[in-house]
């Protein structure tokens, strides 16, 4: 690590250490004890069913977001973890094609803020799917091909928006949270016990292969009460849930394509990271919920004007062959509050970001403990010396 730009030199956690131990390449980890809530691996009788409410959701407003009636969700919970929600891609087949187009496709569009605004001009940054669609899809897998803006992108950010700076939310920088991605949060919240759950604030992280996010807290958010929600496309990855303290040793997990977490109650503020993405073996294949696309049936064209389209979705899976793509929905204020005045504020942060809170790819400066926010803003690694490895 350069000198100076170490934040803090936490010791030798555990976490760290397990950071450490699931982000190095060779030899690559051994990934036996990461639990698959998928496959019913490695759970140690650990693993609760979560109980849903069923009657929150309607059968039609499900197939509306593209998820599948509750009923018919596996969800499940940590024992020790209250709060915790793990459910198992619940999305109908080809359900979650319309949430990687809106990702790739729509979501970086302005008004939206996205890293590649802090270093190119309002034109450039423009129009980023259509800049790089033809590129994306003759391409080869040389790794000596120049990137196309798609490839560079490492995060966008929505509704309220996240200063990677400050670590704040401020009424100023905020613009439309997108409709489609609120009324999907609405049900999945619904689902899990929060009817009231409003979509303020959306951070969407767009991972490679060699990137990894560092252990943090998302605590910026001013009301704890409200859940964090994440949704995972394309690669699977493994996934580190920590305790309330740095120094508690977190559990592995795989998060695969279309799983959802939701941390709420005691579960909201836990120390998290993902330090490792977890290609299909073989690496040129799309998992295989994805690969089944039902373009004719696609459950979500009512939630947009521009359904994905099967010529659209030959540029997202092959974004996706190499790519892993988050969305984590919060809310940023209590019900029916505001902002406090400038003077009031005691909170923000997101605590303990180590490495980066945006994907990040520099191995050899990816342990996993904090640096100072790169230009970029967040917080993800990645072993190039771009900007991929993620630190919020
Ligand atoms: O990519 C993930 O699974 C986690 C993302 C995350 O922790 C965040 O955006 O705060
Ligand atoms: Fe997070």
């Amino acid at each position: 690590m350069a000198a100076g730009l170490s934040v803090r030199e936490p010791g030798e956690d555990a976490f760290r250490k397990l950071f450490k131990f699931y982000r190095r390449r060779n030899p690559a980890p051994d990934l036996s004890a990461v639990t698959d809530f998928s496959q019913n691996r490695g759970t140690e009788g650990k693993v609760l069913d979560a109980q849903l409410s069923v009657s929150a959701v309607s059968t039609q407003d499900a197939r509306k977001a593209g998820l599948q009636p509750v009923s018919e969700w596996k969800a499940y919970g940590l024992e020790g973890y209250p709060g915790f929600i793990f459910i198992s891609n619940p999305f109908l087949p080809g359900g979650q094609c319309h949430w990687v187009k809106q990702c790739l496709k729509t979501y970086p569009q302005k008004p939206n803020v996205c890293n590649l605004d802090l270093h190119m001009g309002a034109g450039e940054t423009s129009d980023l799917w259509g800049k790089s669609k033809e590129q994306l899809r003759h391409k080869g897998s040389g790794r000596q091909e120049p990137k196309t803006l798609l490839e560079k992108l490492r995060w966008v950010t929505l509704g309220f928006h996240y200063n990677w700076d400050t670590k704040k939310y401020s009424p100023e920088h905020h613009t439309a949270f997108p409709i489609d991605l609120a009324f999907l949060s609405r049900q999945v919240a619904a689902a899990c016990g929060f009817p009231r759950f409003k979509a303020e604030a959306g951070i969407l992280n767009y991972y490679h292969l060699d990137s990894s996010l560092g252990i943090h807290v998302d605590e910026s958010e001013l009301d704890h009460s409200c859940p964090l929600l994440s949704f995972s496309f394309g690669q699977s990855s493994v996934f580190l849930l920590g305790g309330l303290r740095r120094d508690e040793a977190p559990i592995p997990m795989f998060m695969h394509s279309g799983d959802i977490m939701v941390m709420s109650g005691v579960s909201r503020l836990l120390y998290h990271a993902v330090p490792r993405i977890v290609p299909c073996p073989g690496g040129t294949t799309l998992p295989s919920c994805l690969s089944q696309m039902a373009f004719h049936n696609s459950a979500t064209i009512s939630l947009s004007s521009d359904p994905c389209t099967p010529e659209d979705w030959e540029v997202c899976s092959k974004y996706l062959l190499n790519s892993r793509i988050n969305m984590t929905v919060r809310q940023v204020l209590g019900p029916g509050r505001t902002f406090p005045a400038e003077s009031e504020e005691g909170h923000g942060a997101v605590r303990g970001y180590e490495g980066s809170y945006h994907p990040d790819s520099d191995e050899e400066h990816n342990d996993g403990t904090a640096k100072r926010p790169k230009k970029n803003g967040s917080n993800l690694e990645s072993s190039e010396s771009d900007m991929s490895s993620i630190t919020h």
